[in-house]
């Protein structure tokens, strides 16, 4: 048996013509929400994922601004900017496209940006009301997971989820909300001892790594649901997941493809943030 497919462009076009209404009624009313985007030096990957962004926020009616700086800005401009577009009531997202040259301070660059504004959910305040259940910015990607298993009425209560990887932006925020919707979750990384032995008593396999096709259908258990995050880009150039989609497809019951998969989900999320975020901005005049 091969494993049905979860198609995140279908999803995401779904998702995004409910958001686009959202947006008109908001633009409306005199409020059409806004994206900001900062993006610094010219890394072929970040300038593809920008572009894919600027015209998700196009089609949905979302007005995005984006502002480029070189490799060797300076970070006192970047922050000016911050500052500056924290101010204007009239953006309601702000985000600094990752990873940013090595001379600058991811972090205080994050925490720089209004978390009213915060869209990414990167903001360390945002974090921290995510994993305390406060109302927050759900970091995009994993929120685009949840709404894939959603979507699927994938059950998580009691469920073994399994997240390989532990980065700030997928791998922490995945488990924090696969264990709020009340899976039993385990973090596994690089230090883990007997990978296989996790992933294979996985009702849930998340693949967060950054290794192209690292999780292979040996370490799937057969009828698992395998979401794979990773975004590779192979020597030829094509696009490849952390999942050995061949081999993993033959085993799992529901699995997602790359590209068509999260990653679409991922930019939807981040126009359904910055929509509410305009949204609650308009709630307050
Ligand atoms: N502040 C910040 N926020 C981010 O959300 C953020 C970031 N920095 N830095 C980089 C990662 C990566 N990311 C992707 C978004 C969409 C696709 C996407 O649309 N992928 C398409 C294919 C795109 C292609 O052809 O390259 C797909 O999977 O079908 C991929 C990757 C957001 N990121």
């Amino acid at each position: 048996m091969t494993a049905r497919i979860l198609d995140g462009n279908a999803l995401s076009a779904k998702l995004r013509g409910e958001l686009a209404e959202k947006a008109a009624a908001l633009t409306a009313r005199g409020t059409q929400p806004c994206l900001a985007v900062i993006l610094v030096g010219g890394d072929p990957a970040s300038a593809v994922y920008v572009r894919n962004k600027v015209a998700g926020c196009e089609k949905a009616g979302i007005k995005s601004l984006k502002f480029e700086y070189p490799q060797d800005a300076s970070p006192a401009d970047v922050l000016g900017k911050i500052a500056e577009l924290n101010a204007d009531p009239a953006v309601h997202g702000i985000l600094v496209q990752l990873p940013l040259p090595k001379h600058f301070d991811e972090k205080s660059v994050l925490e720089a940006i209004s978390i009213q504004k915060d869209v990414d959910g990167f903001h360390a305040e945002n974090v921290g009301r995510l994993s305390q259940g406060q109302e927050a910015f759900v970091p995009c990607t994993p929120n685009g997971v949840m709404e894939m298993l959603k979507s699927e009425n994938v059950s998580l209560r009691g469920a073994e989820a399994v997240v390989i990887g532990r980065s700030n932006i997928v791998g922490k925020p995945m488990a924090m909300l696969l264990t709020a919707a009340g899976a039993t979750v385990t973090v596994c990384h690089s230090g883990t001892r007997d990978l296989n032995f996790h992933t294979r008593r996985a009702d849930i396999l998340v693949a967060a790594i950054g290794k192209p096709k690292f999780v292979t259908g040996d370490m799937v258990m057969p009828g698992a649901v395998v979401i794979d995050v990773g975004i590779n880009r192979l020597p030829d150039g094509k696009l490849c997941g952390d999942v050995d989609f061949e081999s993993a497809k033959e085993v799992a019951g529901l699995i997602t493809p790359v590209p068509g998969g999260v990653g679409p989900m991922t930019i939807t999320m981040l126009l359904a943030n910055t929509v509410e975020s305009a949204q609650r901005s308009a709630q307050k005049t």
